[in-house]
């Protein structure tokens, strides 16, 4: 695609987003990507401060709306592709969007609920208690009494989103097409996904699963709180949660004063991450403070599931081998990992590769556990891996997201824990899983089950070539065992023939001794007697020997 094609396509839109880059003073950028003519009067990015970059870039995508602050949210996540600087001041892309006018928000409401507000709420406060990229919350009362959350999706979103996820798409297509760099890091894949999810973020009622599947994982748990969510009042644009009513994370000073105890919260915040992420496999995807409330007791309350990682148990296990590995310094057992993830290409250099792996867990070999942030080794090993034109699986990458954004709070909260140290129990627990034979049975078992059900759903005339090919692998089998019980027969008749041989040998060699000896008379007649009678009897017991073990290798 050529750059004209893409401007004819989405005309408007498109030209909005170049204008809003050029007025932030980012003609540089456009200009390097190829996606405008005009040069910047400073020479180029290059030369220019990075976060100077980073607070242009974050003013024009806070500018853009959602699908751009969302897109910024991720990318300031993805530090092996984004530069530092301009990775943390797209951090601060979070909460700060305009409000939505009241007004709107009720006709929202009343269209999706069907009916007039006083019907469902006894009281909507008017002022939003957070105005975020996708939706607005307002604390609401029904008419039983109980406070709720009611967030509501921003008007026309869904249509704005489309168009410019389907504008980006042109563009990292066309960058795709043009630019080596988009090329090695597959851009294509990469926003493919982002679209996938912030679709998923579009519909509220993928949320509200989200939050009644977690809420399950801690159903017996007095330590961890998840709200529950009023299905009669949600739909796909408006989402009823019970209200919580709890003390930001971050909030220090004001947790301080309620008599909270950070270190405890910390380490619940710790534990019960490490629970969804390595027991579950299904977790909160975007645990930053804003998302987390401390109820009384220190108990923990997790908000937002619009965002959530899924990982399978082969993945957890990888990331667990990749842990310990890297404590360990096993470059081997790094590189064996990466392989049986199945993401290294033919095309890897292994050479090179290993270097990298090695060059980066030297690094982190023996320096104590309490100096090592989880998410930047990460990241630093999927920065190798983007050198080396490796995929890391999304679901390791939103996993390293949590992860950073989880150790980010738990350093202020409790600098003295360590979350290397804290998830050691956890991959140790799942290393030991995997190995326990009654899990490996299981494994087996299970697959043979999965075989035989794919073996059952065949049409009828396969089903018969299945059945002529099970017959004949049995017939195999069999013949494969007669021919190794043959085999076995052979090599015990050879052992003993070997053995009788050399026996025989000797025998002969005796007698011939003894033979050899009288005639040339050289022998004394006192001792050649006795000589001759006990060679005699050996020489034909060996014999006998010989015969008996001829006679019972042939019959066996
Ligand atoms: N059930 C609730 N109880 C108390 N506060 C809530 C509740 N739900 C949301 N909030 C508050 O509203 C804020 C924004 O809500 P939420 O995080 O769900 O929106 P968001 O997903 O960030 O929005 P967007 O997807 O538009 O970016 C939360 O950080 C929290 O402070």
């Amino acid at each position: 695609m050529s750059v004209y094609k893409l401007k004819m396509r989405h005309t408007r839109r498109f030209q909005e987003i170049i204008n809003t880059f050029l007025r932030h003073g980012l003609s540089h950028v456009l200009f390097r990507l190829g996606l405008t003519s005009r040069k910047s009067s400073k020479a180029d990015a290059g030369g220019m401060n990075m976060q100077d970059v980073g607070v242009k870039l974050r003013h024009a995508l806070q500018d853009l709306g959602p699908t751009f602050i969302k897109l910024g949210q991720v990318a300031s996540s993805r530090r092996d592709l984004v530069p530092e600087e301009i990775a943390k001041e797209l951090e601060k892309l979070q909460d700060h969007v305009s409000t939505v006018p009241f007004e709107t928000i009720k006709a929202i409401l009343e269209e999706e609920l069907d009916g007039q507000l006083d019907q469902f709420f006894m009281h909507v406060d008017e002022e939003p208690l957070a105005a975020a990229s996708i939706g607005q919350v307002h604390v609401a009362q029904l008419h039983s009494g109980e406070q709720v959350a009611v967030k509501v999706q921003r008007p026309n979103i869904e249509t704005n989103v489309e168009k410019d996820l389907s504008i980006i798409r042109d563009i990292a297509s066309y960058l795709e097409e043009n630019t080596t760099w988009a090329s090695t890091y597959r851009l294509c894949d990469l926003f493919d996904e982002f679209s996938r999810s912030m679709r998923e973020e579009l519909d509220y009622r993928v949320e509200g699963r989200n939050c009644e599947r977690i809420g399950k994982q801690f159903e017996d748990c007095t330590t961890v709180y998840i709200p529950n969510v009023l299905w009669e009042y949600s739909t796909e644009k408006v989402l009823t949660m019970e209200m919580v009513t709890g003390i930001k994370a971050n909030h220090f000073s004001s947790l301080d004063e309620a008599g909270y105890d950070r270190k405890l919260i910390a380490g619940r915040i710790v534990n019960s991450m490490f629970h969804q992420i390595l027991e579950e496999g299904f977790f909160h995807g975007d645990p930053h403070p804003g998302n987390i409330h401390i109820l009384p007791g220190n108990v923990v309350s997790y908000l937002d599931f619009g965002m959530v990682g899924r990982i399978s148990d082969d993945m957890k296990y990888h990331f667990a081998s990749l842990l310990i590995d890297l404590r360990k310094g096993h470059t081997k057992g790094l590189i064996k990992t990466f392989t049986a993830m199945g993401i290294l290409t033919d095309d890897t250099d292994m050479r090179l590769f290993t270097r990298d792996v090695e060059d980066l867990q030297s690094r982190y070999y023996e320096v104590a556990l309490n100096e090592i942030s989880l998410g930047n080794i990460f990241m630093e090993l999927f920065k190798v891996a983007y050198r080396h034109h490796i995929q890391v699986p999304m679901e390791l990458t939103i996993l390293s997201k949590a992860i950073l954004t989880l150790e980010g709070l738990i350093t202020k909260l409790d600098p003295e824990l360590s979350i290397m140290k804290a998830i050691e129990p956890y991959g140790k627990k799942l290393v030991m899983e995997r190995y326990d034979p009654r899990n490996v049975l299981k494994k087996s078992w299970n697959e043979t089950v999965e075989n035989l059900e794919i073996l059952s759903q065949l049409p009828k005339d396969f089903k018969a070539i299945a059945t002529t090919v099970r017959k004949g692998k049995l017939q195999l089998d069999i013949n494969v065992q007669q021919a190794q019980i043959f085999l076995r027969r052979l090599d015990r008749i050879s052992n003993r023939l070997s053995f009788s041989i050399i026996l025989l040998s000797f025998s002969i060699l005796m007698v011939g001794l003894i033979v050899g000896a009288s005639i040339a008379g050289q022998t004394n007649m006192l001792w050649r007697f006795p000589i001759i009678e006990v060679g005699s009897i050996v020489a034909s017991l060996m014999f006998l020997y010989l015969i008996i073990t001829i006679f019972k290798s042939g019959r066996m």
